[in-house]
Parts: structure tokens; C-alpha cells; sequence
């Protein structure tokens, strides 16, 4: 797959490429209703022998078009670099991640159509039935046949569900803020994975049995909400069990932190990784963080706390579902 990034002054031309098909859209977490839209695409490319491309944006249109966000505050299902890594997956050729500013916001949706799209030998669109382009989103599925003028043709992928509600970002990522990362893997299709790098903790843990790796986090991931949760954490390629806390350890620290710290207590792993560039991936989250009266106290239920997220790893939850759908 080939990243483009694209910027006002550099539209790709027709004649550096191949005729495409496009599919459309901001793709946060590149979920199920995503992978519709992307693999629909990929199969009227094998038809017209045409090559799978998808254009999305770059930094969210909330953080220019919305005063509530900004490019330092947001945070993705998918940081760049791993949605790039979940198109490859769906074998995209052409990653089209165009820079989106207040000019690129402007542009009226005939204008898109004809520079963006019809001018960089796109031969079919593909998106959603709620996409939209151009200046104040007046650009729809509804309105590109009129924008397309016959040079290209386009089809609209109808809502994809799940439990009657419309698979989306927002709701997956709500679904990760209260916690709910069971939900969240199965509109995803896949069980939702922070990669972070592991650093130096207080030292406490091992002292109380329980050593734990701190996890780092670089990019700007939506974090679940605090508490502990059975997890696989994945370092140099072995993935391993392990049980993690989110949170400002109310039991040693009566301030809290700025920010939550990631700890993972991985079972049965007996080597140092600091630098070392790791996954979690949260299946179930177990209970809420709480300041415990005692060190002992809070022993006992970190004992509690591994046995449940060995069970739960155990199970059936291992494989995420995926024939709910
Ligand atoms: C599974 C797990 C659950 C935890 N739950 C709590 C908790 O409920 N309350 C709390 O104050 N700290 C909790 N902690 C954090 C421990 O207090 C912390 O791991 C210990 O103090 C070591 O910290 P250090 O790695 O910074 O040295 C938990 C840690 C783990 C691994
Ligand atoms: N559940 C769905 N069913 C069908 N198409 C979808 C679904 N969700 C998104 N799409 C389409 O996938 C493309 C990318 O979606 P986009 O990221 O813009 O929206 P979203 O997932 O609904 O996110 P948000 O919650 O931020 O609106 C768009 O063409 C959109 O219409």
C-alpha cells in the first residue's frame, strides 16, 4: 500500500495513477460499517480492473470545524499510523490522506468532485449513505450523481447495525470511554489495542508481588476509563496474559495525577522490557479502581483481580464474536 499525503497545493494528477476506486470517509477505528464500505469497494475495483483506493483526512474535521476540539485535545480509535496498518490489512493500494484545513473545508462539493476526485482518475466512488463532501457538508450520496456529470459512477453503502443502533466512531469510542471494551471489539470487529512503550513505574509492584509494566502512551489514543481489566499484552511478537489497572492509585497517592497511568502485571513474564514497544489489547474490564485501607487489602484483591482476568482470558472470550452480526 502507498501513503499519499495530500495537501492543497500537490491533488494528485490523473496521470501518475491508475484508475481507482474510492472509497470515502474519516474512518476513526476503521470498524465494521468501515470495512463494508472498503471491502464493497475493493470488489467493483476487481471488476473494472481497477486498483482499491480510500481517501480520508487529516487531523479530524471536528478539530477545524468544531471550537469544542482541537488537534492537541483529540483522541482516535486509530492514530494515523494504525489505520494505515488496518487498510493494509484490507488490501488497499492508495492511501489518500488529505490535509484538512479551513481551506480544504471551503471548497464548494463541485469543486472536490472535480480536483480531488474526477481529477486524480477516480473511476467510482464508494461511501456510506451518510457521507458527505465539500463546503458545510452540502455534498451527499443524494447529490453526486448531479456533481458527477457522467465521469463517474458511484455506490452507496446502506447503514450497517448492531443491535439497532448504526455501527460508528462516536459510539465506539463512548463505548471505550465508559469501559465497555467488550462492545466496542465487537463493532470493531477486532478487540481494541493501544500500542504504547513501557517505562520506569515507582518500583512498588514488585515489592508487593505484582510487578507491573508502565505502559507509555504516545499517540493520541482514547484511553477506557479507569479501572482494572483483563488484557493481552503483546511484546517482541509473544502475546501474553495479564491484568491491568488504569488509574491514580488512590491507595499510595491522595493527589491525583494529571493523567491515568497504564500498568500491566503480565502472568508469567520474567524478563525486563523498558523501551520495548508493546499492544494491550482490553477484553473485559473487572471493576473500578478504589483506595484500599491497606497494603494487604489491596494484595488480596489483586490475587482476586488475576484469577478473574485468567478466567476471562481462558474463555470464551479470547476470539472476539463476530457472527452477531
Ligand atoms: C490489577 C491491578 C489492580 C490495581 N488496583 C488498584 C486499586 O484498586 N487501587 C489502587 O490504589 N491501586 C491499584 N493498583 C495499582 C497498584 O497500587 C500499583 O500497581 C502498585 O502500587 C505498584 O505501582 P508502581 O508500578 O508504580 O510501582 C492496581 C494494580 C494492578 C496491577
Ligand atoms: N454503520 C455504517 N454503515 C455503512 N456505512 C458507514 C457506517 N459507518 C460509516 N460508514 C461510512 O464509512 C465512511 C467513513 O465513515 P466516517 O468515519 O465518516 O463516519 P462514522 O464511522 O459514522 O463516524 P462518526 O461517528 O465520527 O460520524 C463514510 O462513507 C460513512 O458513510
Amino acid at each position: 500500500m502507498k501513503t499519499i499525503y495530500v495537501y492543497h497545493d500537490n491533488i494528485p494528477k490523473a496521470e501518475d495513477f491508475p484508475p481507482l476506486v474510492m472509497a470515502l470517509g474519516y474512518f476513526d477505528g476503521v470498524h465494521r460499517g468501515h470495512q463494508e464500505v472498503i471491502r464493497t469497494a475493493g470488489q467493483i475495483a476487481g471488476q473494472k480492473q481497477a486498483k482499491l483506493a480510500v481517501m480520508t483526512f487529516s487531523p479530524h474535521p471536528k478539530t477545524v470545524l468544531s471550537p469544542d476540539y482541537s488537534e492537541e485535545t483529540m483522541r482516535y480509535i486509530t492514530p494515523l499510523p494504525v489505520k494505515e496498518e488496518e487498510m493494509k490489512k484490507l488490501e488497499v493500494d492508495y492511501l489518500f490522506v488529505v490535509h484538512f484545513d479551513q481551506q480544504f473545508a471551503e471548497l464548494e462539493p463541485q469543486e472536490f468532485v472535480d480536483s480531488y476526485l474526477i481529477g486524480s482518475r477516480t473511476i467510482h466512488v464508494v461511501a456510506g449513505f451518510d457521507f458527505s463532501y465539500g463546503r458545510l457538508g452540502k455534498g451527499t450520496m443524494e447529490t453526486l450523481p448531479f456533481h458527477a456529470r457522467g465521469k463517474l459512477d458511484y455506490t452507496t453503502v446502506g447503514k450497517k447495525e448492531w443491535e439497532n443502533e448504526k455501527i460508528s466512531s462516536t459510539l465506539i469510542k463512548q463505548c471505550i470511554l465508559e469501559g465497555n471494551v467488550e462492545k466496542a471489539s465487537v463493532l470493531l470487529g477486532r478487540l481494541y489495542a493501544i500500542r504504547g512503550l513501557v517505562v520506569k513505574g515507582e518500583q512498588r509492584g514488585r515489592t508487593i508481588g505484582f510487578p507491573t509494566a508502565n505502559v507509555q502512551i504516545e499517540d493520541p489514543y482514547i484511553v477506557p476509563d479507569t479501572g482494572v481489566y483483563a488484557v493481552w499484552f503483546t511484546v517482541q511478537g509473544r502475546r501474553w496474559k495479564g491484568v491491568c489497572n488504569i488509574g491514580y492509585k488512590p491507595t499510595f497517592h491522595d493527589i491525583r495525577a494529571e493523567r491515568p497511568e497504564v500498568e500491566v502485571h503480565v502472568f508469567d513474564m520474567d524478563e525486563s522490557i523498558y523501551g520495548a514497544k508493546v499492544d494491550v489489547e482490553w477484553v473485559q474490564r473487572l471493576r473500578g479502581e478504589k483506595k484500599f485501607s491497606s497494603v494487604e487489602n489491596l494484595i488480596e484483591q489483586l490475587h482476586l483481580d488475576k484469577k478473574q482476568a485468567e478466567k476471562v482470558l481462558s474463555g470464551q472470550h479470547r476470539e472476539i464474536r463476530t457472527q452477531d452480526l
